[in-house]
């Protein structure tokens, strides 16, 4: 059976800054099975980031946090500190943007590695170095025997990124959340890169969360899609079905201005701000009509499609979704022939040698 590894439910992080509450994550729910990749997608500022970090206990300002992170039937909210770094540590793991930021400059990239698999095993210094270089052999890095030695600063971004997935595999992970892991690199580095991530998720059986805006990518890879807008789900379903029917008008609008139909992402991010309450979408929406301004709609098959689901109005039995998924299959068209991440080449050496 495929049970749910992760399962979010009305998630809300409200942070308290200077200026007031910024309802940065509003009620979000999605579900991540074992072994199945989950891209977040959204405009910037939708609270993609703000999600992986109140699933991993790694929020930064002061926040109300409500709702429930269940990882393999445990309520990560409820954990005390301890307990949850060892759970990040162990079963959780994290990559970010910037590699060079998240590995320490002062200590080796075999000691960091090290230290990983020693938090996650007891094992003697001697076999976790010996592991150290098979995992930046298995990310991919040449060398790795003599690279074990060298400092983050002697590496390149690429490199580093390698590393830091070599790091998240030490724990030997059931689920690794990846925060736009190769927005920072090379465009002709990042395909690789994200080959890498998807050759490992299936040989070493975890589920990935990925936040990427690049919906080459999120076709490549995703086996199921969540839509954010303004904090909260507005979509989710499998990735062929949300891709190639985008539903809800917001998902459009956003797949629109990735195939360059529609307005830019930064014009979308430059809209009036997000109403607290209805539908997250409707004063931009050219399809709204008063019950989307009352509470946010509830969710709804998409053409009968159970597993695919939008919160709009027009997916419920009162009106007729015609148009939208007119344009919904229109906008999904380009998402058709769309399988191969960027900066793919025919061939791929899957190292890092031009890194
Ligand atoms: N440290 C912070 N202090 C105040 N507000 C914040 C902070 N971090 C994020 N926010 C706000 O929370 C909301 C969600 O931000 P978040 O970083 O999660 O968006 P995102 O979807 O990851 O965007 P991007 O695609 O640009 O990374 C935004 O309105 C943002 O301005
Ligand atoms: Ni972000």
């Amino acid at each position: 059976m495929n049970e749910a590894v992760l399962s979010v439910s009305d998630l809300q992080t409200h942070l308290h800054t200077d200026d007031g509450i910024v309802r940065a994550v509003d009620g979000l729910s999605f579900e991540v099975d074992r072994n199945e990749t989950v891209c977040l997608v959204g405009e910037s500022g939708s609270g993609k980031t703000m999600a992986c970090n109140t699933i991993t206990g790694m929020v930064g300002p002061p926040a109300e946090i409500n709702g429930e992170v269940r990882f393999d039937g445990q309520d990560l909210l409820g954990l005390s500190e301890s307990e949850l770094t060892s759970v990040r540590g162990n079963r959780i793991a994290y990559l970010f943007q910037n590699a060079q930021n998240a590995l320490d400059p002062v200590y080796t990239i075999g000691d960091q590695i090290a230290e990983a698999i020693t938090f996650h095993q007891d094992t003697s210094s001697e076999q976790a170095r010996e592991r150290a270089v098979e995992l930046l052999a298995t990310v991919g890095l040449s060398r790795p025997a003599e690279r074990v030695d060298e400092y983050p600063h002697e590496l390149s971004d690429g490199m580093c990124q390698r590393v830091a997935i070599a790091i998240a595999l030490a724990a030997e992970p059931d689920l690794l959340i990846a925060d736009e892991p190769v927005s920072a690199l090379d465009v002709m580095i990042q395909g690789r890169i994200i080959d890498l991530l998807d050759d490992l998720r299936e040989k070493r059986e975890f589920s990935l969360v990925l936040v990427t805006h690049d919906l080459r990518v999120v076709a490549s890879l995703a086996d199921r899609i969540v839509v954010l807008y303004g904090g909260t789900d507005v979509e989710r379903g499998a990735a062929t079905d949300v891709l190639q029917t985008p539903a809800h008008p917001y998902s459009q609008d956003l797949f629109e201005s990735f195939t360059g139909d529609g307005e830019s992402e930064d014009s979308l991010a430059s809209r009036d701000p997000i109403p607290p309450q209805g539908c997250r979408f409707h004063r931009e929406c050219r399809h709204a009509v008063d019950d989307c301004r009352a509470s946010k709609p509830p969710f709804a098959a998409v053409d009968g499609n159970e597993s695919h689901r939008a919160a709009c109005v027009y997916y419920g039995t009162e009106r007729d979704p015609g148009e939208l998924l007119f344009n919904a299959r229109h906008v999904g068209a380009a998402f058709d022939s769309a399988d191969e991440p960027p900066g793919q080449t025919a061939e791929t050496d899957g190292g890092d040698r031009d890194e």
